[in-house]
């Protein structure tokens, strides 16, 4: 779950003056809005909706249906202010500035005498009692004769609503109201409360402290007011993770505490320590506040998954492209997720009825992806092919120079396809660009064959930054991709043993598990370490290494095309060994042996 403070408050933008203003305005508005609609004087853009409206009314005079639909646009239009607040960021809600007559009720941070005493400014360790204070309130008693509920109604807009402060006190009669709405009298009296007088309202202080104030309340007394406050943080089980900018780090601890305080089934509070680029995607992380425990249990889209979270790769961003994939595949299809992570395309899609072959190459994904697929009684078993093959490759950040693998693929095989496997790739498309453009000739670059009339879709997935996007590119593969004889770039490279590239592939293939501990260490120690490390591998004779792992391909490849052949009618010469009969088990002892 995103969790997002809500928005920042007019009052940043406008002077206590104004808000002042603002306010009587507000409350004499709305009372009237109780009363009487017809004062109330429409905003510039309600007047050009109505007039269009009476317009189309004019025109379509006795249709009932478009009297429906404005009238549902009316609602929406009036509404729509409202939910800005609730839609845009900080940035956005400061362009728009939202009348205050819009709005249900006061704000407490508005209030000067509401917010948290400014001592707290700058505080770097929680300290709860900092933060009480004695605060002068009105309030209405309501005489015994009246109906207590009734007067409640009407000063609902104008209760004292704070966290964990109950304004309305039916054992006393007494409705404790917001200071910024009311007072004086004059402030109640267009709500025209039969029975009640000047003399049922009254003042009194109260005691208010750090549980009266939300996180996002509490974080803005505290925190820096001239830099950007804590903007968004993720939620995965009990462990909720935040990515601070450098200048909120000295109040870590703090903001640790605030949230595990504040956040119901929060339990541990981490910081991520660095971007996600080692090779299992997972990331290091600092613990601020609470357990260090990060086994989690989390549902997505009703399926329940299990993980070590400082372990694997999770992001609650991707639910509901998790979702839109599986709800692509049918029953008779068939699934090779090929980064699989700890399931979350695999699991729904196998709950389906699909066969599903998933990969993945962290040992701590594969475990938890074994485990959930028996929390979600996901039973392994053999089915005969029938639909289509999808593939889903999401590894955003190399997974489209994995595409040059499909090409040509079956080239050197005799077989007919009848239903063309299905791409899901995932890529980062960076650039001011369209997007779906970039991702269009990443994939084109990639296979070095253009999409045509095989692209399916290219869907929006989830904004990483400013003019970065996380993009999924769908689409069938082809004869001219499987069966293509062109030699790709990137072989010929491999090819040249002493090019920089082939090189680079052989490190990072000895090196996977060493680069997954490199991460936790931050980014500039892992520089230092990365020299390190390169500087041993070249000691190491990759060459012999590499011809080992060669041999052992070439092996597994005669065994696994003699299978084939035996179906086939015209059998080809074969490669190197030709063994009648597949040795499965020899198969597997070699794939183990590979380390694959
Ligand atoms: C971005 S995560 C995606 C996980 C999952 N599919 C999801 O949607 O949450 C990528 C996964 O690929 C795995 N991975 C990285 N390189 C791999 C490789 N060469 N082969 C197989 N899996 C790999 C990582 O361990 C990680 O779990």
């Amino acid at each position: 779950m995103k969790v997002r403070p809500p928005p920042a408050e007019e009052t940043q933008w406008r002077t206590t003056a104004e808000v002042a203003a603002m306010e009587h305005h507000h409350r004499s508005r709305s009372f009237k809005n109780q009363t009487s609609t017809k004062n109330t004087k429409p905003s510039c853009h309600v007047k050009v909706l109505r007039r269009f409206f009476k317009k189309q009314l004019q025109k379509y005079r006795n249709c009932f249906l478009t009297i429906l639909v404005t009238a549902k646009f009316l609602i929406h239009a009036s509404y729509l202010p409202m939910r800005i607040p609730n839609l845009f960021t900080n940035k956005f809600s400061r362009l728009f500035s939202i009348p205050s007559r819009w709005r249900h009720y006061f704000r407490n941070m508005d209030c000067p005498d509401l917010r948290p005493p400014a001592a707290v400014r700058g505080m770097t360790v929680l300290e709860r009692e900092a933060f009480n204070k004695q605060v002068k309130v009105p309030y209405l008693k309501v005489p015994a004769e009246l109906n207590f509920n009734t007067v409640c109604l009407a000063v609902k807009k104008l209760l004292l609503k704070m966290e964990r402060y109950k304004p309305v006190r039916t054992e006393e009669a007494k409705i404790i109201l917001h200071p910024a709405g009311v007072k004086s009298w004059d402030d109640l009296k267009e709500l025209k409360l039969d029975g009640l007088g000047s003399d049922c309202l009254g003042w009194q202080e109260i005691q208010i402290g750090f549980d009266n104030w939300r996180y996002d309340e509490i974080f803005r007394a505290v925190l820096p007011e001239d830099k950007e406050g804590l903007s968004a943080f993720s939620k995965v089980g009990h462990v909720i993770h935040l990515n601070l900018k450098d200048h909120l780090l000295p109040y870590k601890g703090l903001i640790g505490e605030v949230i595990k305080d504040k956040i119901a089934t929060c339990r541990t509070v981490v910081n991520k320590l660095d971007t996600i680029d080692n090779t299992y995607r997972n990331f290091a992380m600092e613990l601020l506040a609470g357990e260090e425990d990060y086994q989690v249990s989390v549902k997505e889209n009703g399926t329940v998954y299990e993980f070590d979270f400082s372990k694997v790769y999770w992001n609650p961003r991707l639910s509901t492209e998790h979702e839109k994939v599986a709800k692509m595949l049918r029953k008779e299809d068939v699934l090779l997720d090929i980064y699989a992570g700890v399931g979350p395309f695999s699991i729904p899609v196998a709950k389906k009825g699909c066969t599903v072959l998933a990969n993945d190459l962290n040992p701590e994904s594969y475990k938890a992806l074994v485990n959930n697929c028996k929390k979600n009684k996901v039973e392994s078993r053999k089915d005969d092919f029938k639909g289509t093959v999808n593939i889903t490759m999401n590894l955003p950040a190399l997974a489209v120079e994995h595409l040059e693998h499909f090409v040509g693929l079956l080239s050197d095989e005799t077989v007919t396809i009848v239903h063309f496997p299905l791409v899901h790739v995932y890529c980062f498309a960076k650039g001011i660009e369209d997007k779906k453009d970039i991702a269009r000739q990443m994939v084109k670059e990639n296979m070095g064959i253009e999409l045509g009339e095989n692209l399916k879709e290219i869907a929006f997935v989830r904004n990483v930054s400013p003019n970065k996007d996380m993009m999924r590119v769908s689409f069938y593969l082809t004869n001219e991709i499987l069966f293509s004889k062109r030699e790709l770039k990137r072989d010929r490279e491999v090819e040249d043993e002493h090019s920089p590239k082939r090189q680079c592939l052989d490190q990072s293939a000895q090196n996977g598990q060493e680069e997954h501990k490199k991460s936790s260490a931050g980014k500039k120690n892992n520089t230092k370490k990365a020299k390190e490390v390169s500087t041993k591998l070249k000691k190491i004779n990759v060459n012999a290494k590499r011809e080992k792992a060669d041999k052992n391909f070439q092996d597994l490849h005669a065994q696994i095309v003699s299978k084939k052949q035996n179906n086939k009618p015209a059998p080809k010469p074969l490669p190197a060994k030709n063994k009648a009969q597949p040795n499965t088990k020899q198969m597997e002892a070699d794939l183990d042996k590979m380390q694959m």
